[in-house]
């Protein structure tokens, strides 16, 4: 039993307010109220600029950084002990004077196929329009389904449904995590493989963050953290951190652990499909970090940079 004298009295939990990013915090904060029972832990819910500004595409407001640096202002000013993000969200680099202290087991890495009328991407007719604006998404689809229209959809997972509701759109295609933790599940039409849809850095993961002079946070931090995602998630990132990945970026990392051996997948692609670099590397899963450095080289030597470098450079760019 550990020595309840060492733990803190209270820890504060800050968060973005969307319900996905509340389950997450609450889901951490249970987490912990189960390991230390005597100390009040609460959350504080935040209103980023991110999720305030919803007519723009993210990519053109300056990233998904957007939703992180408020939250770490708050751990800076003392407001907020520690941060809970999804590790998709996280930029490839955590800025000096933080530090991921956690990466928890990763839940359903991949994509889903949301309809009200169509049990697959391949069942929609020709010109459906497709609700996605992510780059990685976009490119797969446009490379697959050439046929079918992709508009941009922003928002949190609700608004998301909502639009698809209306519709909008013909599909939608989201991450299954989110909406399983959401306990929306039912709406998940068909699940992508990572063949059809190579998930995000990081999807399904979530990261605990604090500031790294807080070794007491940063150890009682540990029974949360997860080996193998952790492994796999830490490939994905160097991968895309050599690629200068980020969500403006067309790029797909993916993971995983089998029989005690690392295989790593990665693309990048030009926004219309019509070009894509890709690759898979198999390793021990300590050596995620090379492997994901390796494979970088791997997609430059195939044109990887020419086609990141074509990219138009969104506003808010830096
Ligand atoms: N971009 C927003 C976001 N960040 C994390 C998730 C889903 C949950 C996860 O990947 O952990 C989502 C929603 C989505 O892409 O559908």
């Amino acid at each position: 039993m550990p020595n309840s004298l060492l733990f803190p009295k209270k820890i504060v939990i800050a968060s973005r307010e969307s319900l996905l990013a509340m389950w997450q915090a609450k889901f951490i904060q249970k987490c912990l109220s189960e390991l230390y029972p005597q100390t009040e832990i609460s959350i504080l819910g935040m209103t980023t600029r991110g999720d305030q500004i919803l007519d723009q595409s993210l990519s053109k407001i300056g990233g998904k950084g957007l939703f992180i640096k408020e939250l770490e202002q708050a751990l800076e000013e003392g407001r907020a002990d520690i941060a809970v993000h999804s590790m998709k969200d996280m930029p490839m680099n955590v800025p000096e004077g933080f530090q991921l202290a956690v990466i928890t087991e990763r839940e359903d890495p991949r994509d889903a196929f949301v309809s009200n009328h169509y049990d697959s991407l391949s069942a929609l007719p020709a010109g459906s329009v497709v609700g996605t604006s992510s780059l990685r998404r976009e490119s797969q689809l446009r490379a697959r389904f050439p046929h079918l229209q992709v508009q941009p959809l922003r928002g949190n997972v609700q608004t998301r449904l909502r639009k698809l509701d209306e519709e909008q759109y013909a599909a939608i295609i989201l991450a299954a995590a989110g909406l399983k933790r959401l306990e929306l599940s039912s709406r998940i039409a068909a699940l992508l493989h990572p063949e059809q849809s190579l998930p995000a850095v990081g999807q399904g993961a979530l990261g605990i963050e604090c500031r790294s002079d807080r070794m007491d946070l940063i150890k009682l931090l540990q029974p949360l953290h997860h080996q193998e995602t952790a492994y796999c998630v830490e490939a994905e990132r160097s991968m895309s951190r050599v690629l200068g990945g980020s969500c403006q970026v067309p790029l797909g990392a993916f993971a995983e652990i089998n029989n005690n051996r690392l295989q790593l997948r990665g693309f990048v692609a030009q926004p219309d499909g019509k070009r894509i670099v890709s690759g898979t590397l198999d390793g021990e899963p300590e050596t995620g970090i090379a492997m994901g450095q390796q494979l970088a080289q791997t997609l430059i030597k195939q044109g990887a940079d020419e086609i990141l470098a074509a990219l138009v450079p969104a506003e808010g760019w830096k």
